[in-house]
């Protein structure tokens, strides 16, 4: 399963944290319902869609950016529930930097950007320094993540420098305590 629908909308912002945090939230619940072993289910893969800007500060969409830094924390966290709880089932984040889909448009659009829109040249110049992704590089990273038994709860990267590749949290997933 795959929770990939998103929006970037600071200007209904309600709307962001609904669709690509909520609706992940729920989504994931669904699936797991269906899945778990715990439930007569048969186990399986879930993915949900997170961004770079889930792991990065976003200056101009910092409820896009929230939105997707609280899918990596529950996606991680459900994760581990996964595993604790033997579901049978592995949940991953995957983090894309731009990508070349109808969402680029959106810089555009003052009705999406709100009063970040004054900054949209600002985004096309990251967009032309960091490059654009295609959409197949990330298909081909959800596909190795459904393949890979043993990765469950890991954040994918998806870069134009570094490829495919994944976050590294230290040895214990955690933060220094
Ligand atoms: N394009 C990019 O640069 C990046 C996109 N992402 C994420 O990838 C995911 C897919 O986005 P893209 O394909 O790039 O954008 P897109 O705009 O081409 O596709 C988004 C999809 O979400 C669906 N959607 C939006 N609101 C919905 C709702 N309320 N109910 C059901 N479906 C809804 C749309 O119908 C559309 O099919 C999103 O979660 C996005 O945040 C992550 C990193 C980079
Ligand atoms: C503006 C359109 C809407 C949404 C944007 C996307 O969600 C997208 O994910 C935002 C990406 C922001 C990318 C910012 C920087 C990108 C950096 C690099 O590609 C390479 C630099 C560092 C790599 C870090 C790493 O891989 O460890």
């Amino acid at each position: 399963m795959v929770n990939n629908a998103g929006v970037n909308n600071e200007k209904d912002w309600e709307k962001t944290i609904n669709v690509n945090l909520t609706s992940v939230i729920r989504g994931t619940y669904i699936g797991l319902e269906h899945m778990s072993k715990k439930n007569g289910g048969q186990g399986g893969v879930i993915i949900n869609i997170s961004s770079l800007a889930g792991l990065t500060p976003a200056a101009y969409q910092p409820v896009y950016s929230a939105s997707k830094h609280g899918v990596i924390g529950f996606t991680r966290s459900i994760a581990a529930l996964a595993s604790i709880g033997n579901y049978g089932v592995r949940i991953n984040t995957v983090c894309p930097a731009f990508v070349d889909t109808p969402l680029l448009e959106t810089i555009e659009k003052e009705e999406n950007m709100g009063e970040f829109y004054q900054y949209k040249d600002k985004l096309k110049d990251m967009m032309k320094c960091y490059g654009v992704l295609d959409p197949s590089l990330i298909a081909k990273g959800m596909v190795s993540l459904i393949e890979d038994e043993s990765s469950n709860g890991a954040v994918m990267k998806i870069t134009t420098s570094r490829g495919i590749h994944f976050e590294d949290f230290g040895a214990h997933q955690t933060t220094k305590i």
